[in-house]
């Protein structure tokens, strides 16, 4: 003992309390000081209770020292351990990163650590029976209580219901064998560990191209350390195959790996499950928005101890507590999907780079059409590239022609031109199927009145109301405000003039199916396919043929395999170009080649129309062309000249309030801080294109900085001028993609 120390006791001053510094899954501080009671033992990560005003939180010891500056006499105890593995160093090392990345606090990326709430908490599992290995001597034996006998297995607990069933019996026998002491009770694990993948089953056989790709990742991977490898492949190249080699062999490489597969979309998980299951002959762990909270506390507690390898997920699966990450596969990289739009605004492939570059593992990212983000850093030399040129097997990639609508109009209040319905008719008859491609969900984007022209809007919204006739409703696709369509205008009161304006999906499939009578059309959309069940069970008519035209919006673009479909068809292909996005231009090829990339991908050829009022539009132009690369070069050459990103660092900030004046107000305190240095530029503000959003008035900044600038402590320094009023909000977005 130091000998200031000694002296303070022989003083009589109580020693200093053992301090931990803990971080709350909350959106207020950065961690509180509370003091570790004698005889507690409290290791970094661990989940602890601590005290929090009145209530009890379950937060995480944290590595940083405790900061001291609550005195000893205020400091609050933490009450318990919680008996949970410890959240890895790397981990916590993540939600720092993130935290600094995104401009927001530490305790709401936390947040998305501990989601799942309930993996925390001591689950018990279901009660099933087994033989009993002394059963009573005089038991009373009827028909019924023999079958049960029977069916029941040492060593293979069953519920009730299930040995109930397979007894052909009521679940009371059982209880009333197991109430004899017949049967015994045993607790079976709430979570049960997942089956481990077997990388060494028999992968298919693989062409040369996908030979020599698979080498090419399994050497990044047996390299160990960081690296970020673009799988460049067309459509239908087998992109797929080959990573999950690149999986087996991050599998095989360390026993206790762990593996994650990132996929933008749950509508595509499912058939990608079973793929992954054909390969490693078990399940993986999936994870994603739609899971009951049972599935998810059990992936979230086999994920921190070892006992989930693979991981399939949705965005948010990055922040599962991995105990061993040994490599992420980004699916379909430059998906917008990857972009979370609420609370931490985190891009997950962005993210996933970071994380394999703190913690040394390597990532892939694969795409047919790489986002211009990507192929910066490939040309650019951090990222590598391996290439799949051509498509697997037999099959070719479609040709690809362009309606001009302004020569080929379609016939008045008809949305498919006579190229079109020509080609489709042609295609039928063959038996093959057709998808015509709108993203546009419901009836009609647009109710207008026509006897005074007032368009439906929705209250206190910016928002115009779409028709969606399946339910015959009004719905706003911004706020999620629906109304039933009223029979008059609630402007001029005139009756049965609210009519229609322009397709939806809905719409499309209407006259689809009155010119082709015969036909079995059907809708994929978020509306038609509102859960993972019913997504499947489309998927599945469509593979089987028994769809003959699939009217389909966004959900239907990605990463499915219908052997019998050669027709694509776009009914809108210049919708997504107008407005002043910077990605537009990129996101509208990037979603109309995978559109595309449907067609034609088993023996039969394939082909795609693009109806189009700009024939001339170089997105429109290189598709036809098929020349991707073209586009992209003249497209990066665009925001390279710009200085936007991938060549220069943007952020938002955006201010939203219900009281506009002191909306405008705080709005002007910011410019008076704007913060002046070179290499900086903030434009703003303006009116959100929603300006009012459920009542709510947003204006936004645009802060652009050099790429050796960090825009985060841009906007630290101008924040930190800035005293904001509580009742405006502020909401930072660093690499925003959502401009609306
Ligand atoms: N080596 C192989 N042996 C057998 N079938 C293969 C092989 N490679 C690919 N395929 C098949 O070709 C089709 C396309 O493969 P995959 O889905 O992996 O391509 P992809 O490049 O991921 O496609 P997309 O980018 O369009 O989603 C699938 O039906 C797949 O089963
Ligand atoms: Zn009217």
């Amino acid at each position: 003992m130091p000998a200031a120390q000694a002296f303070l006791d022989i003083a009589g001053a109580p020693e200093p309390k053992v301090r931990v510094k803990v971080l709350l899954p909350l959106p207020a501080g950065n961690g509180y000081d509370y003091a570790v009671p004698d005889g507690m033992i409290v290791g970094p990560g661990d989940f602890v209770v601590v005290p929090l005003g009145p209530r009890k939180v379950i937060g995480v010891a944290w590595g940083d020292e405790a900061d001291g500056s609550v005195p000893d006499a205020k400091l609050k105890e933490v009450v318990g351990v919680l008996d949970a593995p410890p959240l890895s160093a790397d981990v916590r090392d993540f939600v720092d990163w993130v935290a600094a990345y995104c401009v927001s606090p530490r305790g709401v990326v936390l947040r998305l650590v501990m989601r799942s709430g309930s993996a925390l908490e001591k689950a018990r599992g279901k009660s099933a029976f087994v033989p009993a290995e002394s059963p009573p001597l005089e038991l009373k034996l009827t028909e019924k209580r023999r079958a049960v006998l029977k069916a029941a297995r040492p060593g293979r607990p069953m519920t009730a219901a299930q040995l109930a069933k397979r007894a052909g019996v009521t679940e009371a026998v059982v209880r009333g064998l197991a109430q004899a002491g017949a049967l015994r009770v045993v607790e079976l694990d709430p979570d049960p560990a997942f089956d481990p993948p077997d990388p060494d089953l028999p992968g298919r056989a693989l062409s040369d191209d996908q030979a020599a790709a698979v080498r090419a990742l399994s050497q990044k991977v047996r390299a160990s350390g960081f690296s970020a490898t673009l799988l460049d492949g067309v459509t239908g190249s087998g992109k797929t195959e080959v990573y999950l080699e690149a999986v087996a062999e991050a599998l095989r490489a360390d026993e206790g790996a762990q593996v994650l597969v990132l996929l933008p979309e749950i509508a595509l998980t499912l058939p990608f499950l079973e793929r992954i299951e054909a390969r490693f002959g078990a399940p993986a762990a999936a994870w994603h928005s739609g899971m009951t909270s049972a599935a998810r506390r059990r992936v979230w507690k086999r994920v921190a101890d070892g006992g989930a390898r693979l991981v399939v997920g949705a965005r948010s699966a990055l922040f599962l507590p991995y105990t061993n990450l040994k490599l992420i596969v980004v699916d379909e990289e430059h998906e917008a999907a990857y972009k979370q739009h609420d609370g931490v605004l985190y891009h997950a492939r962005d993210m996933a780079v970071a994380r394999g570059a703190r913690q040394g593992f390597p990532v892939v990212l694969a795409s047919a059409t790489p986002s211009l983000e990507t192929l910066a850093n490939v040309e650019e030399g951090r990222y590598g590239r391996v290439e799949l040129p051509s498509r697997f097997g037999p099959a070719e990639l479609p040709d690809t022609q362009v309606v001009d609508m302004r020569a080929s109009p379609p016939d008045k209040q008809r949305w498919l031109s006579p190229p079109i319905v020509e080609r489709t008719t042609e295609v039928l008859r063959r038996g093959e199927q057709v998808m015509l491609y709108l993203n546009r969900r419901g009836y009609a984007p647009v109710v207008l009145c026509r006897k005074c022209g007032e368009r439906m809007c929705a209250p206190d919204s910016d928002t115009w109301l779409v028709e969606h006739r399946y339910t015959n409703r009004l719905v706003c696709h911004h706020t999620g405000f629906s109304m039933p369509k009223p029979e008059a205008c609630p402007h001029c009161g005139a009756h049965d003039s609210l009519s229609p304006c322009g397709p939806g999906v809905e719409r499309v499939a209407e006259e689809a199916q009155e010119r082709w009578p015969d036909a079995r059309v059907e809708i994929f959309s978020s509306d038609t396919v509102q859960h993972a069940g019913a997504a499947r069970s489309l998927l599945e008519r469509m593979t089987a043929g028994e769809i003959d035209i699939l009217v389909a919006t966004q959900a239907a673009a990605k990463g499915h395999n219908f052997p019998g479909l050669t027709l694509v068809a776009a009914v809108d292909a210049d919708l997504g170009l107008a407005g002043g996005d910077l990605r537009a231009a990129e996101r509208t090829y990037q979603v109309l080649s995978q559109v595309s990339g449907r067609a034609g991908r088993a023996e039969k050829p394939g082909s795609v129309m693009l109806q189009s009022y700009q024939p001339e539009h170089p997105v429109i132009r290189a598709l036809a062309g098929q020349d991707r690369d073209g586009f992209l070069a003249a497209e990066l050459d665009g925001r390279r000249s710009l200085g936007f990103p991938p060549y220069g660092r943007l952020a938002a900030l955006v201010l939203s309030g219900e009281n506009e004046a002191k909306l405008m107000e705080t709005a002007q305190t910011l410019v008076q801080a704007v913060p002046h240095a070179d290499g900086v530029e903030v434009w703003g503000p303006a009116p959100a294109p929603l300006y009012r959003l459920r009542g709510t008035y947003r204006v936004r900044f645009l802060v652009k900085t050099a790429r050796r600038v960090s825009v985060q402590n841009v906007l630290g320094a101008w924040l930190s001028r800035v005293k904001l009023p509580s009742s405006v909000r502020c909401t930072v977005d660093v690499d925003p993609y959502n401009f609306s």
